[in-house]
């Protein structure tokens, strides 16, 4: 019903809204938001209010000018008791003048680091009544006496963000694509010094060095996109279930969604700041695009749960696991290999050897956190005051469990879509594939040291593997960032265009400036001369 009434109206775009959740005081624990809906059983209505200024509603995306309606996530009161936070949908502007309705305070929270056009804002409440049916009842409900009734779940409150995190994965393997193909065609477009004497400057795409920097974005785009399907996946078929009321498979899903966002966006992040220090001068000019892409991957790792914060979750589901099955109780298709109790085998420098390591990393990293929390418990500390302890550990076991479903996903996706590709392209696949798993391997080198039979040649002979990878990989970048079919309206890119024209594009994005107006701006007159002539 509620659906009905609201979801139309939102398609047709006569609702703009935004979800209203964070506050100036809170953003990552959601149960101590201060906004209250307070049930008024005599007029059938909620009451919100923002009693403190840290109950501001603050950083929503459109709320500021753009959003007549929103999602707010308040402490629902009702007949004197708190029942803990539930969603409303709340309109907060006239829909003809769009002015802000009597009691609704809403503006514009100011310059960010990037996101300019996302509108963010921030909206408090004064006395402000809503009909009963604005609270979305879909898991609990109040009913007309101010009776309340419980969801039979309480954290499907929380599963909008679920969803979210489930997307996050997907569009960073889009802004890595965004980036990879901007680099690479720069890097194929510039050249730059003289090694060898007699021959001229090469393309900056032929050092070794500037490969290392850019084929990992490039791989990482399609593991988090193969990563990002089979994630969508799962939450589907969870989603179906929990319709028919099982919830039994949301923990992992919500567990596995926090790690990829993190490392997802936290990785992005990092490698499209790479491809912009790959790219020189050029790189930090805005009509790059790149500083533009940094500042929205960026976003992403505070963005729909703070990356920390989210890989904390996932450890809390492995740390669970792992005593679950200490008592011989069955796990999770994704955390299953945390039971693997046979002896560390001999390494095997292949796919499927740095994946097993990756898993006996997480689950070493994860049985060390077991027993320093239940060391550290032994001797009488809190078990709060264990895990916070413990947490830096718990941080990394969650990264290298990501880690290790991020690459058994991408070489199992691969593998089987192999078999319908052309051999050229397949083994194209391949070898990205390769890439991405032996430039981890490299990266956690001292994990795989610690919890694996990993021995020093083996170290050697993969560092020599990712050389070669390298090398072979080169004749294809160019084909391979092509591939992501990127319009030169959608890079938005002076370096990244189609048509390599760099130096053209980016005078002629310069002789744009409003300060190229005049050939002497008016600063001189205003500043410089008085200044120069001792005026000022
Ligand atoms: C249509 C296409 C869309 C594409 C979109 C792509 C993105 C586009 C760009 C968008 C740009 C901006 C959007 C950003 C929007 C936002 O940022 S919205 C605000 C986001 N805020 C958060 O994520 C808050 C993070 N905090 C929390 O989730 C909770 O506070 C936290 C889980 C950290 C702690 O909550 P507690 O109630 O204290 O929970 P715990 O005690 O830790 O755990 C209790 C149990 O509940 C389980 N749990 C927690 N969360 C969930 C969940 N989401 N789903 C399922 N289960 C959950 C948890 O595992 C515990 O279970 P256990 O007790 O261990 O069994
Ligand atoms: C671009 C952008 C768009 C956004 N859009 C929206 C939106 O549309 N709607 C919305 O509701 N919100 C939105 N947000 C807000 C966002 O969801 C929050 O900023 C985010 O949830 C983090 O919360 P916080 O800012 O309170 O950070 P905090 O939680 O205060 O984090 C600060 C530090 O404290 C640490 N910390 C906090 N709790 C713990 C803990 N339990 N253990 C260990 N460390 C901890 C964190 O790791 C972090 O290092 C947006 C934010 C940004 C940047």
């Amino acid at each position: 019903e509620q659906q009905e009434k609201w979801v139309p109206r939102a398609v047709n775009m006569e609702i703009i809204g935004t979800y209203a959740q964070t506050e100036l005081g809170h953003g990552t624990f959601l149960r101590g938001l201060e906004t209250t809906a307070t049930y008024d059983p005599n007029t059938e209505e909620f009451v919100l209010n923002s009693p403190t200024l840290t109950a501001y509603k603050w950083w929503p995306g459109g709320l500021a000018h753009t959003a007549n309606h929103c999602v707010v996530v308040a402490q629902l009161h009702s007949k004197g008791v708190n029942h803990g936070v539930h969603p409303f949908i709340v309109q907060i502007r006239d829909e003809d003048t769009h002015m802000p309705l009597p009691g609704v305070k809403v503006g514009e929270i100011g310059p960010k680091l990037s996101f300019s056009t996302a509108n963010n804002g921030f909206l408090g409440f004064d006395n402000f009544r809503v009909p009963r049916d604005s609270m979305l009842m879909k898991n609990a409900q109040v009913l007309k006496d101010g009776t309340y009734v419980k969801s039979r779940l309480s954290k499907l409150t929380y599963g909008t963000m679920v969803f979210i995190r489930v997307m996050i994965v997907t569009d960073m393997a889009y802004y890595l694509s965004v980036g990879a193909t901007i680099a690479i065609r720069y890097s194929a477009v510039r050249h730059q010094s003289k090694p060898k004497e007699n021959e001229p400057e090469p393309q900056i795409l032929d050092y070794v060095t500037q490969q290392h920097k850019l084929f990992i974005a490039l791989a990482s785009s399609h593991a988090f996109r193969v990563t990002g399907q089979w994630l969508w996946t799962t939450f589907v078929r969870v989603n179906k279930a929990l319709t028919s009321g099982n919830a039994d498979t949301l923990p992992e899903l919500h567990a596995v969604a926090c790690c990829l966002k993190a490392v997802t966006t936290r990785d992005a992040a990092s490698m499209v700041e790479a491809c912009r220090m790959s790219c020189g001068g050029h790189g930090y000019m805005t009509s790059s695009y790149l500083p533009i892409l940094y500042g929205i991957t960026t976003a992403a790792c505070t963005y729909e749960g703070e990356n920390t914060v989210l890989l904390l979750q996932t450890a809390r589901s492995l740390v669970k696991a792992w005593q679950k099955g200490s008592k011989g109780k069955p796990l999770s298709p994704t955390e299953a290999y945390l039971m693997d109790k046979s002896p560390v085998p001999k390494w095997e420098n292949t796919l499927d050897g740095i994946i097993a390591g990756f898993r006996r990393v997480s689950a070493g990293k994860v049985q060390d956190c077991v027993s320093k929390i239940d060391k550290l418990v032994k001797m009488g500390t809190s078990y709060e005051d264990a895990w916070n302890q413990t947490s830096v550990r718990l941080v990394a076991a969650s990264e290298a469990h990501s880690r290790a479903v991020i690459l058994a996903t991408f070489r199992a996706e691969v593998s089987r879509a192999a078999a319908a590709l052309s051999p050229p392209l397949a083994r194209v696949l391949h070898q990205l594939v390769h890439l991405y798993t032996v430039y981890w391997a490299l990266e956690r080198v001292g994990d795989l040291l610690l919890y694996t039979s990993i021995a020093e040649r083996d170290v050697q002979e993969l560092q020599q593997q990712y050389e070669d990878l390298l090398q072979k990989i080169r004749p294809n970048t160019v084909g391979l960032v092509d591939a992501f079919d990127l319009r030169d309206e959608i890079l938005n890119s002076t370096l990244g265009a189609y048509d390599g024209r760099v130096y053209e594009r980016l005078m002629e994005e310069a002789l744009k400036s409003p300060l190229n107006a005049e050939p002497v701006n008016q600063s001189f007159h205003k500043y410089l001369k008085p200044f120069m002539q001792g005026k000022l």
